[in-house]
């Protein structure tokens, strides 16, 4: 652990009072990271806005301090985050994101939990080797799950696809680039016979860090688009997906035993 001012995350372990967090929530959009605190947290406290990245500290209803932080989009920006969020101290992290199913039965506004990534992102690649497995903490997996089951969520649990790119990444033509290199012909439904669940942009690389680091990671995603059936995200369900992952991720973080 560190006393230094970290610079992205602009803040530092001297910042985050004590007991310290030890766990973050950390969601790929700013907005989100502050509607957990502002909704399920007490005495929050914003630690920064750098660049975007929102962090606020606040303490869940069993008076356990916890961090709600944002990754921005994609593994490169995630990276960063998590490395600093390491070095003030963290050593759980759940994802609290939002995916498109690429299953028929996994419909928009249910969750995904990730047992573990496919992670073809080239960030992780300065990390680890490829080979290296992107597993979800398994304890911190099953308080997702329990969570989910208590608080009666639609949820599945599974292998994710961890991408760089939302469109061309994604096998999405309806935007400004239609044209698909070969590779990428037909890899959703090749997904999808492997029982691969969801696409995302970020877990993948944070299960890579966690084993590579030493520290815990989840990943839970609410649903927001079904690709079985279209491209575009559902804007209709997209409050009650993203809600019922955080509700997801808040219970399981409040009933995981400290490290
Ligand atoms: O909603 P977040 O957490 O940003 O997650 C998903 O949404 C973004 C793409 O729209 C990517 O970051 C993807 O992983
Ligand atoms: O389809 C989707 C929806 C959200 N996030 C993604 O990465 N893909």
């Amino acid at each position: 652990m560190t006393n230094k001012h970290l610079y992205h995350i602009d803040f530092g372990w001297e910042d985050l009072g004590s007991p310290s967090p030890t766990i973050a929530l950390l969601s790929g959009d700013p907005q989100r990271a502050n509607f957990i605190a502002q909704t399920y947290l007490h005495d929050v406290r914003i630690l920064s806005e750098n660049r975007g990245l929102h962090s606020y500290l606040g303490y869940l209803p069993n008076g356990k301090p916890v961090l709600s932080a944002t990754s921005g989009m994609g593994a490169p920006s995630l990276s960063i985050v998590v490395n600093e969020l390491v070095q003030v101290g963290i050593q759980k992290i759940i994802r609290i994101g939002t995916c498109g199913s690429i299953q028929p039965h996994i419909p928009v506004g249910s969750i995904v939990i990730s047992s573990a990534a496919l992670c073809r992102q080239g960030a992780a690649n300065d990390i680890a080797p490829v080979e290296y497995p992107a597993a979800a903490d398994p304890f911190l997996t099953v308080a997702l799950v329990n969570a989910a089951q208590e608080l009666k969520i639609e949820h599945y649990l599974g292998i994710t696809a961890s991408v760089d790119t939302f469109y061309e990444g994604q096998e999405r033509t309806n935007s400004a680039n239609s044209h698909l290199i070969r590779k990428l012909e037909g890899i959703t439904e090749e997904y999808r016979q492997l029982n691969i669940l969801n696409y995302e942009m970020e877990a993948g690389t944070l299960f890579k860090m966690a084993g590579v680091y030493g520290f815990a990671a989840a990943a839970v995603c609410g649903v927001v688009a079904q690709r079985t059936v279209s491209e575009n995200v559902i804007s209709t369900s997209k409050d009650m997906a993203i809600n019922n992952a955080i509700i997801t991720a808040i219970h399981a973080a409040t009933n995981v035993k400290n490290m």
